[in-house]
């Protein structure tokens, strides 16, 4: 079956998550954050698309159960040892599920807001093409592929650079789009000082199904 967009959330085991914040949050509260961003990136999906298709890759017994339990479709990572190895498997399942194209978001974006997301959707997709929404960092926050393993998963530092670069080595066609609500994720403090201080009592109270 032809089947157009697999929303693809890659998330790591929340025992290890956000290690940037160590130095102000306790493993205990790291955890929690990272346990609602992820909630908050699942609903944020589904209130700008009821009806999108989300894969959560996980090497965390504990995420897929959430998961599971959000009606969140799952696939088990194997053998991992970076954010790009998991991309790529969940990329592979994309292709041999019948995809045109995936839209990688990471699981810790600070205020993701459905306007962005609408703009990056209704971008042109040729295939083969790649559309890369920076992080202010210089990483990737959101990846739209066509087909789903048009070019191979450069994240770390600089990421969105890099996937630039494999485009171009590619011969894929590459859009760079600056969307302001999506080029914030949760990495450091400062990070949490500017975009989560008014909220982040609210967003950690929040229950977990
Ligand atoms: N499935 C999977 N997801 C990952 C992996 N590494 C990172 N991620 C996810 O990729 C997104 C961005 O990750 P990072 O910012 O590097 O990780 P983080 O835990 O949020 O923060 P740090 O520990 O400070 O790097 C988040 O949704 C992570 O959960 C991995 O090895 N496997
Ligand atoms: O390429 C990236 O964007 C990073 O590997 C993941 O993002 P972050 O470390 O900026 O959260």
């Amino acid at each position: 079956m032809s089947r157009d967009m697999l929303f693809v959330i890659p998330m790591k085991d929340p025992e290890r998550a956000k290690s940037r914040l160590q130095p102000i949050l306790s493993q205990p509260v790291r955890k929690k954050l990272a346990l609602a961003l992820f909630r908050q990136t699942i609903d944020f999906i589904r209130a700008s698309h009821g009806d999108a298709d989300i894969l959560v890759v996980t090497g965390s017994r504990q995420i897929a159960g959430l998961a599971a339990a959000l009606e969140v479709k799952v696939l088990a990572e194997m053998d991992v040892t970076h954010l790009s190895e998991a991309v790529e498997q969940a990329a592979r399942h994309a292709e041999d599920q019948g995809y045109r194209s995936i839209c990688v978001l990471p699981a810790d974006l600070a205020n993701p807001q459905s306007y962005d997301l609408e703009q990056l959707l209704s971008a042109a997709r040729d295939t083969p093409s790649v559309i890369l929404c920076p992080a202010h960092d210089g990483g990737t926050n959101a990846l739209v592929a066509t087909p789903p393993r048009a070019i191979p998963f450069r994240y770390g530092y600089q990421s969105c650079t890099s996937h630039e670069q494999e485009a171009i080595r590619a011969g894929v066609s590459c859009m760079v789009l600056r969307l302001e609500s999506l080029a914030h994720d949760i990495d450091v403090a400062n990070d949490l000082y500017l975009h989560l201080a008014p909220s982040i009592n609210q967003l950690l109270d929040a229950e977990l199904p």
